[in-house]
């Protein structure tokens, strides 16, 4: 039996391109991938990190950002305990469509799923989307929010730990059933987390 006493899943989405998989990739093997292929369907990976001396297992699902895929990763959705939204801080499309997204989440996801909005890429000089945008956008939709660059590993281990903090917290208040791996949570609850009103401490 693992040790672990917290079992978080922690799901990724948004437009092809934007870094989804670089980011997960950053975060669980430290490395940028070269000549990073689009994802087919869902990816995942998992790190179990230490959050005030006890073990935390983050379960990362990768989603495919490519249309085509979408019926599939839409049921990855239901029992996420945290939604990450992606968009490419110098690709202006990728931040139109953070609307579209949103209504996706709002119709297969738990209400109550902690949603951070993350704008990657920050190395690159040709932003687009300046930093208050991005900001403001989360803060009227109720979402953490986040710059960060897979390429530098810029906030990217603070993206993950905080919502490993977060989950933490939530779930210690409310008694979180452990999750066992499947897709569905278990004893077919459904898990509630946070009201995602606020925004990440700086
Ligand atoms: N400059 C820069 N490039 C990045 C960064 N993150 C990802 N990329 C590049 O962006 C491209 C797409 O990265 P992926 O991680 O495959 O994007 P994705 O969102 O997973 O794409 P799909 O799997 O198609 O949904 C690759 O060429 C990466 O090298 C970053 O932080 N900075």
């Amino acid at each position: 039996m693992e040790d672990y006493k917290f079992l978080f899943k922690v799901v990724l989405v948004g437009n092809a391109g934007v870094g989804k998989t670089c980011l997960v990739r950053r975060f669980t093997q430290g490395l940028f991938p070269p000549g990073q292929g689009a994802t087919i369907g869902v990816d995942f990976m998992i790190k179990t990190v230490e959050v005030d001396g006890e073990k935390v297992k983050l379960q990362i699902w990768d989603t495919a950002g490519q249309e085509r895929f979408r019926s599939i990763t839409q049921s990855y959705y239901r029992s996420a305990h945290a939604l990450i939204l992606v968009y490419d801080i110098s690709c202006q499309p990728t931040f139109d469509c953070l609307p579209d997204w949103l209504r996706e989440i709002e119709e297969y996801a738990n209400n109550k799923v902690l949603r951070i909005l993350v704008g990657n890429k920050t190395d690159r000089e040709d932003r687009e989307i300046p930093r208050h945008i991005g900001e403001d956008f989360a803060q009227r939709h109720g979402m953490y929010f986040l710059e960060t660059s897979a390429k530098e590993a810029e906030n990217v281990e603070r993206l993950f730990m905080e919502i490993a903090v977060e989950l933490m917290e939530q779930a210690k208040c409310k008694e979180l059933p452990k999750y066992d791996g499947s897709l569905g949570p278990i004893n077919g609850k459904t898990t509630s987390v946070g009201d995602g009103s606020c925004c990440l401490r700086s």
